[in-house]
């Protein structure tokens, strides 16, 4: 796999085509020509790519974004837009589990007790659902909204999917604002009525409000104030993902991500000839053990330790 990431590091990516409480939570680029390839990076792509595997797919980790806020704040309506104008495929947990209901498979029963009290389902049931939904999708860019809901969710996912998310949105709305939204939604689910929003309220602030401090403490967290209309809230929104996607290019259709050449003469040659800047591995400029120990055990480079010349 860490080989497929380092030919992925130097080869230039194609344009992709635009695309309350659970028991168990109770307990708590640019394109470069191949005639065009400077002497160096060729040399240098071909070290790492006479090594390196080609699937064919999807073989970039896609950038997850979890999608977080309390019942009513506006996570799927937000989504909807972000998905729309962003291209990310919107894997929302709640329907994922709704349609495993309607699927009439086995657990439905459990999933359907569960959601009608307000309780979270069994993480094992959610993350795999989100795990097989992520499979199909094969996106470069997933919101995951409304997960995870509770620290057993959080832990199950990166046990599960192996991965943490690169970025944490967390809708901040009072509770009668979300309340009144509820109560408005009219879509005839099982737990908008003021009973099981009442539950659903107080496992947020038991179960969730705690990942979402786990996550601010990893510095993951944006957050965005959703009161106002849906169209205002989306301007935040929209300039907390244009600045996640000017930072981070993953998953962007227009840009090729070009990173990782090692050694500041080269990341200077590949400035030169690209006339952009080129991110390196690390700050020392070098590809030395520590990048290269990062690289295989954690197949990817923290973006942290990006840095642009
Ligand atoms: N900014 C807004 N102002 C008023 N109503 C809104 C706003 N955003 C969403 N709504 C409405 O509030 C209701 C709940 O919104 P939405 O389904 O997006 O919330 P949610 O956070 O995904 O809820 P849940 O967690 O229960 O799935 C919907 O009827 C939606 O149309
Ligand atoms: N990670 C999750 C997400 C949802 N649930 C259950 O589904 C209900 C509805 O979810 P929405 O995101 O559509 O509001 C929720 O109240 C939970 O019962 C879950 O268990 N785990």
């Amino acid at each position: 796999m860490w080989r497929r990431r380092l030919g992925a590091l130097l080869l230039r990516s194609p344009p992709s085509s635009s695309s309350t409480a659970a028991s168990s939570c109770q307990h708590r680029r640019r394109h470069l020509l191949p005639s065009e390839e400077p002497l160096a990076v060729n040399r240098l792509a071909r070290l790492f790519t006479s090594q390196a595997g080609s699937d064919g797919g999807n073989s970039q980790k896609p950038f997850i974004a979890f999608v977080l806020g309390g019942p009513g704040s506006g996570k799927g309506t937000q989504c909807t837009k972000i998905a729309s104008d962003f291209g990310f495929a919107h894997l929302s947990a709640g329907d994922l589990l709704r349609h495993e209901i309607a699927s009439g498979s086995e657990k439905g029963e459990l999933i359907l007790d569960t959601i009608k009290e307000g309780r979270i389902v069994p993480s094992e049931i959610t993350v795999e659902l989100i795990r097989k939904a992520m499979e199909t999708s094969n996106a470069n860019k997933v919101l995951i909204d409304g997960f995870p809901r509770c620290e057993e969710n959080r832990i199950a996912f990166e046990r599960i999917v192996g991965r943490e998310p690169d970025v944490v949105v967390f809708f901040d709305c009072p509770e009668d604002e979300m309340v009144k939204r509820l109560l408005g939604r009219n879509q005839g689910r099982v737990d908008d009525n003021i009973e099981t929003i009442k539950k659903r309220l107080k496992v947020f602030e038991s179960l969730n409000i705690p990942v979402i401090d786990y996550y601010s403490s990893r510095g993951k967290v944006r957050k965005i104030n959703a009161t106002g209309t849906a169209d205002e809230i989306f301007d935040a929104v929209h300039k907390l993902f244009s600045s996640l996607r000017n930072l981070h290019s993953a998953g962007s259709d227009e840009d090729t991500i070009f990173q990782g050449i090692p050694g500041v003469c080269l990341a200077i040659i590949c400035y030169l000839f690209f006339l952009k800047p080129v991110l390196t591995l690390c700050r020392l400029n070098l590809l030395c053990s520590n990048c290269i120990y990062t690289l295989c055990l954690h197949e990817i480079i923290p973006r942290e330790t990006h840095i642009t010349l």
